[in-house]
């Protein structure tokens, strides 16, 4: 599935000085599924924002986002919910876990919807993402990392053409931050999927054949 964005600029970054010599300058640019994509700016500087637009959850900009040749806007809250059910995944900066449930029933919680993953396959990804012994402890009691690495395993728990990952490795340690990203790219590879993941200057764990600075 083809991302194109065109004259993209969130109404936010508008009066921002490093939007008028920087990517946003002309906001354009194609998703294409051949490729991973990174995006790499410093704090503040419309990451987030801009994988909020390719999620569908913000609207508020100037320019157009098409998929596959239509206008996001065009797409009523029906076809947003099919694209985000079998088409685009998501690991938010912010997670949005369930901090009452513990891990396994987080996971759950969305498995059961698309019935992707089986027990066994949940239990595998949380050994190699070393969370095995938080499945059975609430979510909201995790260090962040194992929050960050939980957030991972449940966006697996889905279908999905492309990937999205805002700064997901923040606050993992170089070697938990590689084997989750050595992950992340197995199974996009085992799906046939792409990642589009965001990340501040310094980090580069995933390293993308395409880099898209901000
Ligand atoms: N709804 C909004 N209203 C006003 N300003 C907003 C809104 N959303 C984003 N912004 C502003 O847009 C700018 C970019 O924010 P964004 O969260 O996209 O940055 P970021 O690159 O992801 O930063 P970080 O690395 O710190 O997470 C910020 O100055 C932010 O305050």
């Amino acid at each position: 599935m083809k991302l194109a964005l065109s004259g993209l600029l969130p109404y936010p970054l508008e009066e921002m000085t490093h939007a008028k010599n920087s990517f946003w300058q002309h906001g354009s640019c194609i998703f294409t599924p051949e490729n991973n994509y990174e995006i790499i700016a410093s704090s503040g500087r419309g990451k987030t924002t801009l994988l909020n637009v390719l999620f569908g959850i913000r609207n508020d900009y100037h320019g157009q986002f098409i998929i596959e040749d239509i206008p996001a806007n065009n797409l009523k809250l029906s076809d947003w919910a099919h694209i985000r059910t079998h088409k685009i995944s998501s690991v938010f900066q912010g997670l949005r876990l369930f901090r009452h449930l513990t891990g396994k029933q987080n996971i759950d919680i969305k498995n059961r919807l698309t019935g992707r993953l089986t027990d066994q396959q949940i239990k595998n990804l949380a050994k190699t993402l070393g969370i095995e012994q938080q499945m059975s402890q609430k979510a909201g009691l995790m260090s962040y990392g194992q929050q960050q690495r939980l957030a991972v395993l449940r966006a697996f728990a889905q279908p999905f053409e492309w990937l999205l990952l805002d700064e997901p490795f923040s606050h993992l340690d170089p070697v938990t931050a590689q084997i989750t990203a050595d992950l992340i790219r197995n199974e996009c590879n085992v799906r046939s999927a792409n990642f589009i993941v965001t990340r501040l200057m310094s980090e580069d764990y995933l390293q993308a054949n395409e880099e898209i600075i901000l």
